[in-house]
């Protein structure tokens, strides 16, 4: 089964065939070596050459990337007279995260190897301004950018040419509508004079060609495709029907025949997601004070059974990604807790990174460089790794907290499993969230139980203890480690101080679920003492979480007010994303 779909992530055609330039296909064959076009690939960029506005929606990891540079560096490097740096920008692609940003420039690097005079180049939060000031005087033909610095120039850099602009190309659309950047977008638009118009030039050179991509496209972006999109073209058949062999003509025409009739778009609220057929998708239930030693349990089993391999772990909050990247980088684990009584090795053995948006910039870049060339590496991070990253032979992806939005699962299971390569990924879940799976399931999203008293009863025990265990709170082991968690917390000041903090932060993320999920995540059905627990805290609630509480409330009566619901997540969770 699963090879089966393997072979269908790529065409039975070639590059050529699709129509690009020869020189950009020995590129793509000897500088990235590719040797066909995946299925999205060959489907949209025969229609991209045409001129069309397309949407593009594909599973994670089927080379999006390459479906819109490829066709645009095609075009560049056709036009009659060579295109110079004075034109300014003719390109521009408006990604999400810092991280999406340098991704995709050292995709247009590398392609651009022989077109030496299409300038590729990249703006974005955290750079110094004044140097992007002076490359963008210079001129940047293909420009990379994240929306918030993106709109600074276009403002304020009187020396920035756009005049030329023939594409404005979203790659993770969603995502930078879901960051609160709805207004900032228009905006751009506006300057642009991009809002579904044609360019002033009657030239057919700089006829505008706008496009949107994403594996996951709901409802925010409709509005966006409609303001931004004329009468486009959608892609977003279902890999299953593909019929490799004929799959020129049926695809082009079944996706012409999508869109054609409305040019309007819009994408349903229970839209079915793609996933990659192979990846094996599981969750776990566990009792909200056992989350911590569940967690770390799983990480020694996964780095025990195969030391070198990479992992990422999800969390809501900058906070908890630091608190946990302290903890898991510093414990032991208590000896007497285990049968190599002598032992002093971490308990989890692993080279540990972090990344979130609370980060300074170089620490991001640092991260994000290193997590890429690791071939063993366990990740902490927040959402700012879940879109569009190409972290390469990641094997599991553990959610250690909920995505949220069925949308965020998908983004967050696809950092593995890329590109027909095996993966796995593990849900944590709560008991009280179990209804979560049913939401998931409403978009095709299917998940099988992790065996975890089987995982837990593995373990060595302090002693040899023959009764039955049922329940996973009194597990033996989960006992044993909780309270080794602890008190290495309470004697680590330093830590325990951040881990309050996490605490602290974890309570107001999970309060600012949206829609119908905030009836699956109540904050009201939590024990805040179990939450704290799982922070290592043996602090009670009216210690540490009543105050939480009490603030959270406060809080929330204002935001209602003010109904900045969207942005007042991004700072709460801190996401530095866009700017
Ligand atoms: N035709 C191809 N042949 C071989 N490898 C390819 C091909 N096209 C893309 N790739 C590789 O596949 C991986 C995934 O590509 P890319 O990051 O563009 O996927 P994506 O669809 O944008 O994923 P996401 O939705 O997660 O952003 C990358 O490592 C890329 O280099």
């Amino acid at each position: 089964m699963a090879e089966k779909k393997e072979i269908e992530i790529f065409a039975s055609c070639d590059f050529a065939s699709l129509g690009l330039h020869p020189a950009l296909c020995d590129q793509l064959r000897d500088r990235m070596g590719f040797e066909a076009p995946t299925l999205v690939q060959a489907q949209a960029i025969p229609l991209i050459l045409s001129g069309r506005h397309v949407l593009v929606n594909a599973a994670t990891g089927t080379g999006k990337t390459v479906t819109y540079l490829a066709p645009v560096i095609h075009q560049l490097q056709n036009y009659p007279h060579r295109i110079q740096r004075s034109h300014g920008t003719f390109a521009l692609v408006i990604v999400p995260t810092h991280e999406l940003c340098m991704q995709v420039y050292e995709n247009l690097h590398k392609l651009l190897h022989r077109f030496h005079w299409i300038v590729p180049g990249y703006i974005m939060g955290g750079e110094n301004r004044s140097k992007e000031k002076a490359r963008l005087r210079k001129g940047i033909s293909i420009l990379i950018a994240t929306p918030g610095r993106l709109l600074d120039h276009l403002k304020h850099t009187s020396s920035f040419v756009y005049k030329n602009l023939r594409w404005i190309i979203f790659d993770e659309a969603d995502r930078i509508l879901e960051l609160g950047f709805g207004k900032e977008i228009e905006e751009i638009l506006d300057i642009l004079g991009s809002r579904t118009q044609m360019s002033e030039s009657k030239d057919a050179e700089f006829v505008r060609q706008n496009l949107l991509l994403s594996a996951t496209l709901n409802e925010k972006v409709n509005h966006l495709a409609n303001i931004s999109l004329d009468n486009p073209v959608m892609i977003g058949l279902d890999d299953t029907k593909i019929q490799p062999s004929n799959m020129q003509v049926t695809l082009l025409d079944k996706a012409i025949e999508t869109l054609e009739n409305s040019g309007k778009v819009s994408t349903p609220s229970n839209a079915e997601y793609k996933l990659p057929a192979q990846l094996n998708q599981r969750y776990v239930k566990v009792p909200c004070g056992s989350r911590l030693v569940v967690l770390l349990s799983v990480l020694k089993n996964l780095f025990t059974r195969e030391p070198s391999q990479k992992i990422v772990v999800f969390f809501s909050t900058c906070d908890a990604v630091d608190f946990h990247h302290a903890l898991i980088s510093q414990f032991h684990g208590l000896s007497k807790l285990q049968s190599d009584i002598e032992t002093r090795e971490l308990f989890v053995k692993c080279n540990i990174l972090r990344l979130h948006g609370n980060m300074k910039h170089e620490d991001r870049v640092k991260t994000f460089n290193a997590f890429k060339t690791e071939k063993s590496a366990l990740l902490l991070s927040t959402d700012v790794s879940a879109r569009g990253l190409d972290f390469p032979k990641v094997r599991c992806i553990i959610q250690y907290d909920s995505p949220g939005e069925a949308t965020e699962y998908v983004h967050r299971v696809g950092r593995t499993a890329r590109l027909g390569e095996k993966g796995e990924s593990l849900l944590f879940l709560q008991p009280i969230e179990a209804d979560y799976l049913e939401e998931l399931k409403k978009h095709g999203v299917m998940l099988t139980e992790y065996p975890l008293m089987k995982l837990l009863d593995g373990f060595p025990l302090k002693q040899q203890r023959m009764k039955k265990f049922v329940s996973i709170e009194m597990h033996p082991w989960v006992l044993d480690l909780q309270k080794s968690l602890e008190s290495f917390i309470s004697s680590e000041g330093k830590i325990k101080k951040v881990a309050q903090k996490a605490f602290c932060s974890w309570v107001r993320a999970y309060s600012a679920h949206r829609g119908e999920l905030k009836s699956i995540f109540m904050v009201k059905k939590l024990h805040l003492g179990h939450v704290a627990k799982s922070f290592a805290l043996k602090e009670q609630p009216s210690l540490v979480g009543r105050s939480v509480q009490k603030k959270h409330t406060e809080k929330r009566k204002r935001t209602h007010k003010v109904k900045e619901g969207l942005k007042k997540k991004r700072k709460m969770v801190n996401y530095e994303e866009g700017d």
